[in-house]
This record gives structure tokens, sequence and C-alpha cells, in this order.
């Protein structure tokens, strides 16, 4: 029973609100930054500099959120940072800072504009550019499946209002998680590679971003089966890890 008052609750929940508004307007410049949609900067625009340089701030910009992403969801974190951090806000300030470090890759990205591909035919640039949206569909389809709300932490601040908390973390395969046990990485990738216009930097992007998503993706398989034991070692017996059938255990 959380005994906190009504104000630090309700704080705690505006709190959850804006880290929630603030990662959504940045997952909608994500949109515009990899594909399509026009925004201030985007991938491959700014002032052009060495490409050594250039590889060097973009590796490390990834890696720091790659860091801060993997590194904040572990469970020896979570118990070390529970001590400064209240629990009903622990998700939405590690959403926060997974947003912050994805602002901060926005804002200090280095272009390496050399062209690999450009692909004219109008048929191929509305298929690669359809495949694009579906990556970007398939991922938010998967929030939702799980728990999108939860997610993002603004369940966990509104369910110090209920009597009845929700229930502890449960193991579900609805529908796209009958395909892949990881969909909502799956869109991820697909954002990441279907572009009809690639440059060095969107490659380097694309491949770096795959890597680290692998990498997560182990880590996070790790947490599962020790949280749902036998039920997740089935799991990755008969269904495949990013693409269906491939990646069974
Ligand atoms: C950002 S979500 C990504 C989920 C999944 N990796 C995917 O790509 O669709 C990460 C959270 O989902 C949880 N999760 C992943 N698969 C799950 C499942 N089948 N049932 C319940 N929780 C799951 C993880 O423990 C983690 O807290």
């Amino acid at each position: 029973m959380d005994e906190k008052p009504l104000l630090h609750k309700c704080l705690g929940l505006l709190y959850s609100l804006f880290c929630y508004v603030y990662s959504m307007l940045v997952l909608v410049y994500f949109v515009g930054f990899i594909g399509p949609p026009q925004v201030p900067k985007d991938i491959d625009s700014g002032p052009a500099t060495a490409w050594y340089f250039a590889a060097l701030i973009d590796v490390a910009l990834i890696s720091l959120f790659a860091l801060q992403h993997s590194g904040m969801a572990r469970k020896s974190f979570k118990s070390f940072w529970l001590q400064w951090v209240a629990a009903p806000i622990e998700r939405a300030t590690y959403v926060l800072f997974s947003s912050l470090a994805l602002s901060l890759m926005f804002l200090l990205w280095q272009p390496i504009s050399l062209t690999l591909w450009d692909i004219e035919t109008p048929a191929a640039r509305g298929l690669i550019n359809g495949l694009y949206w579906l990556g970007w569909i398939i991922a938010l389809l998967a929030t939702f499946l799980l728990s999108h709300f939860e997610l993002f932490g603004l369940k966990q601040a509104l369910d110090v209002f209920r009597p009845h908390r929700g229930e502890s973390r449960t193991f579900k395969t609805p529908w796209l998680y009958k395909l892949v046990r990881h969909p909502l990485y799956l869109g991820f990738v697909m954002t990441f590679w279907a572009t009809p216009h690639m440059t060095v930097g969107h490659l380097l992007f694309a491949g770096v971003g795959t890597l680290y998503i692998l990498i997560g993706t182990l880590l996070e398989e790790k947490d599962l089966v020790q949280l749902f034991g036998e039920q997740y070692r089935q799991y990755q017996r008969k269904v495949g890890m990013l693409l269906p059938f491939l990646g069974r255990r």
C-alpha cells in the first residue's frame, strides 16, 4: 500500500505525463529524421565534415543511447537507482532519459552524404516507402499489444490512485508476438533500412542501430527467461526472434 500524500501522487502523474508527451514528440521527430517527412534537421542534412570525424561522432551518439537504454533497463541498475527515484515514476524517468539521448543524437548527428543508392523508379520508391511506414505501424502496434501506457510509464503513475493495483508483469504473446518474439524491434529495423536514398551516414545509422538492437534483444531475452522461466524458453523454441521461423532456439 502506497501511503504517499495525494499531492505527491498528482505531481508524479504530471511528471509522467510530461515524460510521455516529450517521448511522443521525439518519436514523431524520429520518423522525419530517417524518413520522408520534412524536419528541420534530418540524417543527411547539416554542414559536411571529414567522414572519419562524422563517423566517430555518430557512432558515439548511437552508443550513448544504447548504453543508456540497455544499461538503465538492467535489473541491477534498477535496484540501485530506486533508492533515489520513486517506483511509480521509475519507468517514466527511464523513458525521459531515452528521449533525451535520442534528442542529443538528432541535434549533434553529423551527415556523411555520399550516396550509395538512389532508387528513382516510382513503383520501387513507393514500395520502399511503404515498407518504411509499415515498420512504424508494426512498432506502434506492438507497444499496444504489450501495454503501451505501461511501456511509457504512465500506467505506473496512475496505478497509485487505484485501490487494487494492476497485476504484476505477465507473459504475453498476442497476435504479432505469435509470428516473431520482438515485433517492435523488427519494426524499427525495417524503418532503419527501408529508404530509396541511402547515404553512407544513413547506412552507418542502420548498421550500428541494427547491431545494437540484436545485442539489446539478447540482453532482454536473458531477463525474460529469468522472469518467465520455462514458459519463455518454450516460446523461444517455437517462435522466431526478429523474422518468422528464424532465430528459434
Ligand atoms: C520496448 S519493449 C519491446 C518488446 C519486444 N522486445 C518487442 O520488440 O516487441 C521491452 C519490454 O517488453 C517486455 N517484453 C518483451 N517481450 C514480452 C512478452 N512476450 N511478454 C511480456 N513482456 C515482454 C520486456 O521485458 C521489456 O520490459
